[in-house]
């Protein structure tokens, strides 16, 4: 993972409150990627994730995205990621379709209004594209965000527990869609989920998290070559300090 590494942290750390929460971490993120990001609740994935948009900045350490240093040139790049951390904001008493022009006109990407219904459609909410957002159940919310994360075409895509809230239909459509994005339009993809086989279907690349630091990252692969059981054998070998393959 190095010559097309388009998200790298270097040696990076975050103190909240005098509590340093993520430790000299470093990352590799290879470009065109689907990435799993997985490690124990509170292990830091969110913050890492909100490090890499340049919403938080480190306390010690470097972040570069594109080549571009986070955050001090976040602007550059601002354009260039799309994100669904936590849960997703919407203004409510207007429609969906409403909520996706409003994102588009605040990024300046007003020719892509035309691809709205088509998005809609994309993440199964062609049904309800003129109903009030505050109508919608969670898991409609969460196909709302992965739909306002991807319609402004970033060329980087942060997702955070994507599939919370989502039907079986919806996981399935929405692995097809975050693959279909990474691997026919080089979208680069993370997602952090706690769902093992979920990213094991999904993912090309792993990065297991623990204590604030990537403990390892692997192809996905490689994981499956090395390790009989698969990725779940890989995690709880990571957790339990084992060597490394
Ligand atoms: N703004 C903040 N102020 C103080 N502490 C924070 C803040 N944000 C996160 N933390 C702490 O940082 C640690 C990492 O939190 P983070 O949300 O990044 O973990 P996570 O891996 O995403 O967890 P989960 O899997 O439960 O969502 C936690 O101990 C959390 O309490």
């Amino acid at each position: 993972m190095s010559a097309n590494t388009i998200i790298k942290l270097e040696n990076v750390t975050k103190v909240f409150d005098g509590r340093e929460v993520i430790h000299n971490c470093s990352m590799n993120v290879p470009k065109g990627s689907v990435y799993g990001f997985v490690g124990p609740n509170g292990a830091g994935k969110t913050t890492i994730l909100k490090l890499i948009m340049g919403l938080l900045r480190p306390t010690t350490g470097r972040i570069s995205v594109m080549g571009i240093a986070v955050p001090l040139e976040r602007n550059q790049i601002l354009q260039k990621i799309g994100s669904l951390i936590e849960t997703p904001v919407f203004y409510e008493d207007i429609s969906a379709e409403e909520n996706l022009r409003l994102h588009l006109e605040y990024m300046k990407k007003q020719p892509l209004i035309e691809n709205i219904p088509e998005m809609l459609h994309k993440v199964g909410l062609d049904g309800a594209a003129n109903q009030p957002v505050k109508k919608f159940s969670l898991g409609m919310k969460q196909r709302l965000g992965i739909a306002r994360a991807i319609i402004h075409r970033p060329e980087i895509l942060l997702l955070d527990e994507p599939i919370n809230g989502l039907d079986p239909m919806g996981i399935k459509e929405m692995r097809e869609l975050f693959c279909s994005l990474a691997h026919e339009q080089n979208m680069t993809v993370i997602i952090s989920s706690h769902i093992l086989s979920e990213l094991e279907n999904t993912a090309d690349y792993i990065g297991i998290i623990a204590n604030g630091q990537i403990q390892r990252e692997a192809a996905i692969k490689d994981i499956q070559e090395n390790f009989p059981s698969g990725l779940e054998e890989y995690f709880f070998e990571a957790m339990r300090g084992d060597k490394t393959e």
